[in-house]
């Protein structure tokens, strides 16, 4: 089997994040949800939320689905990095996405979430798609969409073709040739203890001279943004006129007039250029002319991330194979 779904950018000036439309139960209920490569709970806005956490999302009822049954006894609670979080209780219900079905998978349905989840009206929930090892679930933790319809998959693959402010897709069980061009180079994932972690082969900035040095990072599509070790950033805003890391604005901003040089990374003998456009994320308040850099320093992250700004550039293919690869391709 494979699937296929559109990954839709939730707002039309800065690629915040991506949702997928995903149907839950019967007869189905459709809800947009982030699909996450950094964290492994499929967790939905649902009829057990404080109608007060509600703010225009769509929300998934197992009450109103033949199909619904509750995990009884089991929770989960998660929190990320950026200090959002949800918990609740779990049921398993059939979960369609692109045309692919899996039965039974468990749907974390959220009784509380965070005022950050509240505040973002696209988002109705995250599928994750790391290893299942991260799932939250209590007492049995429960597998992903992934691992779940990972068996019945053509191949054990599925791959991220985001884009800047536009459509893209996410395919899962197959690679689609008409997505990329020249080859796809692949390399190691230690999942351990459960992130996509690949090691890319260096950086350069603008047109400057590429740094061969290995940089350990986890590929994920839950992230927008890009953190990287503080010798990186330093090295990229160090030619932006103007350029602070602002305490107050929590990173790196920049006039919003000023001329920023794109950004290469390397997986292997590949390069990924970023261009300049896509490096300026956002006015740091709507309507000042001072902005948010895309790439900020991962010091107060923990682990180095590559998000949707470096995924965009790329058809990125996640294998779940054994030993697990992740494969990188210009397009
Ligand atoms: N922080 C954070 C984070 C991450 N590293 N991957 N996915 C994340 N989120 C998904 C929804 C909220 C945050």
């Amino acid at each position: 089997s494979t699937g296929s779904a559109a990954a839709v950018p939730i707002n039309a000036e800065f690629d915040i994040a991506y949702v997928t439309p995903v149907t839950l139960g019967t007869p189905p209920q459709t809800l947009q949800l982030d699909f996450d490569s950094g964290s492994s709970d499929l967790w939905v806005f649902s009829s057990h939320l404080p109608t007060s956490q509600i703010r225009g999302q769509e929300i998934y009822a197992p009450n109103k689905s033949s199909t619904a049954k509750l995990l009884d006894g089991h929770s989960w609670s998660i929190t990320y990095g950026d200090g959002s979080g949800s918990r609740g209780n779990v049921y398993t219900d059939n979960v369609t996405v692109g045309g692919l079905m899996v039965e039974r998978q468990a749907i974390e349905c959220a009784q509380q979430v965070s005022s950050s989840f509240t505040s973002e009206a696209h988002i109705d929930g995250l599928v994750g798609l790391g290893f299942s090892t991260l799932n939250t679930v209590s007492p049995k933790s429960q597998l992903t969409f992934f691992d779940n319809a990972k068996g019945a998959l053509d191949s054990p693959v599925f791959t991220a073709d985001l884009k800047h402010k536009q459509a893209g897709t996410y395919d899962f069980g197959f690679i689609d040739k008409a997505k990329y061009t020249g080859e796809i180079t692949y390399v190691p994932v230690n999942n351990d203890p459960g992130y996509w972690t690949f090691s890319s082969s260096g950086y350069a900035v603008g047109s400057g001279n590429f740094s061969a040095s290995p940089i350990s990072g986890i590929a994920d599509t839950g992230t927008s943004l890009i953190y990287l070790p503080t010798a990186v950033v330093t090295a990229y805003y160090r030619q932006v006129q103007g350029a602070t890391n602002s305490r107050s604005y929590g990173g790196y901003v920049f006039p919003c007039s000023a001329t920023l040089p794109s950004f290469t990374f390397g997986v292997g003998e590949a390069r990924f250029t970023i261009p300049p456009a896509y490096m300026s994320y956002a006015a740091v308040t709507p309507g000042s002319s001072t902005c948010f850099g895309g790439l900020q320093s991962s010091n107060g992250v923990g682990i180095n991330i590559w998000g949707d700004l470096a995924l965009k550039v790329a058809f990125v293919v996640f294998n779940g194979g054994t030993p697990p690869t992740i494969g990188w391709a210009a397009k």
